[in-house]
């Protein structure tokens, strides 16, 4: 297997005159990073090159966070990066941006290249062309707001629309500690992804739960897919519900 080196990823930085964002997660400040060109409005980054790098790497992948604006992508991709919970009022991402982060899996240096979506309404044109390079899609909805969930089945269809055919796909229902906020529950989202045969749990960035696990879950599938290993079957799901952490809420 060839041995190669990644990029390291940039941080997030926040640009608070971005521009008054419209549609969803209205009035919301934006964040944006430097390197991104904004045209008409719209952000633009530079596709970032898999190889530019300064850390050792065997196989890399793409993985897109994508979802309502609020659900928690940046956050939980902070929380998995830098081990910390983005506190503090809510800056709205603008465009896209990406982190890198490189994961020992089986002995095997994974790295992902973890592209964080802006949800809002105004930037989908400019997720859409993004799709197609994705290897993997984390769909996160916000367990607290009863209509990212029912925005699911929307994004569902335009993952089929724009992603590869064969995209790694989960679904994430985040903000679990959120208990007395709760509007969703846990048996709807299983319901939901059993519906779109897709996998699922619930995490949270603001204490951590299952963050690992949905990056590593996602990396192990993409190594097993790309090295096909055939001795060692993967069920993404099985190895899921063997390693999730509940709230301890809810499960009857
Ligand atoms: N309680 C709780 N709050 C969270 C969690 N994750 C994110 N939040 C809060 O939810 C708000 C939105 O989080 P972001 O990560 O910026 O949301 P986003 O999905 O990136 O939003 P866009 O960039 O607009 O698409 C912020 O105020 C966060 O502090 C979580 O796991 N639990
Ligand atoms: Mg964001």
């Amino acid at each position: 297997m060839s041995r190669k080196k990644s990029a390291k990823g940039k941080a997030v930085t926040s640009s608070p005159s971005a521009g008054s964002p419209a549609g969803k997660g209205a009035g919301k400040t934006a964040r944006s990073s430097p390197g991104i060109v904004q045209m008409n409005g719209v952000v633009h980054p530079s596709r970032p090159s898999i190889s530019n790098s300064s850390e050792f790497y065997d196989i890399a992948f793409k993985v897109m966070l994508v979802g309502d604006s609020g659900v928690g992508k940046t956050c939980l991709l902070v929380r998995f990066k830098d081990g910390a919970f983005l506190a503090g009022s809510f800056i709205s991402t603008v465009g896209i941006d990406f982190r890198n982060k490189v994961l020992n899996i089986d002995g095997v240096k994974v790295k992902l290249q973890i592209w964080d979506t802006a949800g809002q309404e105004r930037f989908r044109s400019v997720t859409h062309a993004y799709y197609r390079d994705a290897h993997a899609l984390l769909l996160l909805y916000d367990v607290t707001n009863k209509s990212s969930f029912d925005n699911i089945k929307a994004w569902l269809t335009e993952i089929h629309e724009y992603a590869q055919q064969d995209v790694v796909l989960m679904l994430l229902g985040n903000k679990a500690d959120a208990t007395h906020e709760r509007v969703v529950k846990r048996e709807d989202g299983e319901r939901l992804a059993k519906e779109f045969g897709v996998p699922f749990m619930e995490t949270s960035a603001r204490s951590g739960l299952n963050v690992e696990l949905a990056f590593n879950g996602v990396a192990k599938e993409l190594k097993h897919r790309s090295i096909k290993d055939p001795i060692e079957k993967f069920k993404l799901q099985e190895y899921v519900n063997k390693e999730m952490k509940t709230t301890g809420c809810c499960r009857s």
